[in-house]
């Protein structure tokens, strides 16, 4: 079974069809990366995961959206449980204006946990997990605001992860960030896939190549190829998608 599947799914924005018919399964502990020109579609995809788009007016879905095979846009479906398991990291990093600690715990109390040494216990686990632990560890009751750009985006990693979701939806998590960041951001997805299933979409067709098992190239709204990273960059089979991973367009 996928851990994430959609089937024939199309997407409305009023009167324009942003997502034309889109039919692919991502596997637990694969990472997939999102490739294809500006407006293509691809944040639009990774937001029906988690419902993101359920915030946006005038947007109508038609077609299945699966997350372990349970249809997420039935009417029983909770989206508060739903974001509990489908985790996202954003392309700017949004910490809440709060301390480090109060940050990652966040999650966990919204969540009802009260258990302060179980608190504590997992905002650590996360910092570790989000390789920011050593940066921080002397100054966790300090505002979020004070850690650079690239801290701030793992520690919203943390913050995501804090709740053990079982899915990563990563809208260009490192776009903002120097080169040093960007390596620990992308160090950090090659040791997260061993738990879970990660998206991320990327403008970035080295870091595409670099962190993604899988690949999935989109065009106008449109699926044009998807699979193996290493075959979508070396033997693409539509010309569309050669003409993109060379740099032809986009
Ligand atoms: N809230 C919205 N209302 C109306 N149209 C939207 C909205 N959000 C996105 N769109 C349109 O849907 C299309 C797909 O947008 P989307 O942001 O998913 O593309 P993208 O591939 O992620 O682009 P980028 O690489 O620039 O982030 C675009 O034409 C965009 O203008």
């Amino acid at each position: 079974m996928y851990s994430l599947e959609s089937k024939d799914l199309h997407l409305y924005y009023g009167d324009f069809h942003a997502l034309k018919g889109i039919t692919m399964g991502m596997k637990k502990n694969e990472v997939t990366a999102f490739i294809g020109p500006s407006g293509c579609g691809k944040s639009t995809y990774l937001r029906c995961f988690n419902r993101m788009n359920d915030l946006i007016d005038n947007v109508r879905i038609d077609g299945e959206v699966l997350v372990d095979g349970v249809d997420i846009y039935q009417k029983s479906i909770l989206v508060d449980d739903l974001r509990t398991h489908v985790g996202m990291v954003f392309q700017k990093p949004n910490p809440f204006p709060k301390s480090i600690f109060e940050n990652v715990a966040y999650g966990l109390r919204v969540n009802g946990t009260k258990d302060k040494n179980l608190i504590a216990e997992r905002v650590e686990t996360s910092l570790k997990q989000a390789a920011l632990w050593d940066e921080v560890k002397d100054k966790l009751k300090k505002s979020a605001f004070e850690l650079s750009g690239g801290q701030q985006q793992r520690l919203c990693i943390a913050r995501a992860l804090a709740i053990e979701p079982s899915v990563l939806l990563m809208d260009e998590p490192a776009s903002a960030l120097d080169p040093i960041s960007t390596a620990k951001i992308e160090e950090l997805i090659y040791q997260l896939k061993e738990n879970y299933t990660i998206i991320i979409v990327t403008h970035n067709m080295q870091q595409a190549g670099r962190v993604s098992d899988n690949t999935a190239f989109f065009y106008m709204g449109e699926l044009v190829e998807y699979g193996k990273t290493k075959n979508i960059f070396t033997s693409p089979k539509d010309t569309r998608t050669q003409n993109y991973v060379t740099g032809r367009f986009g």
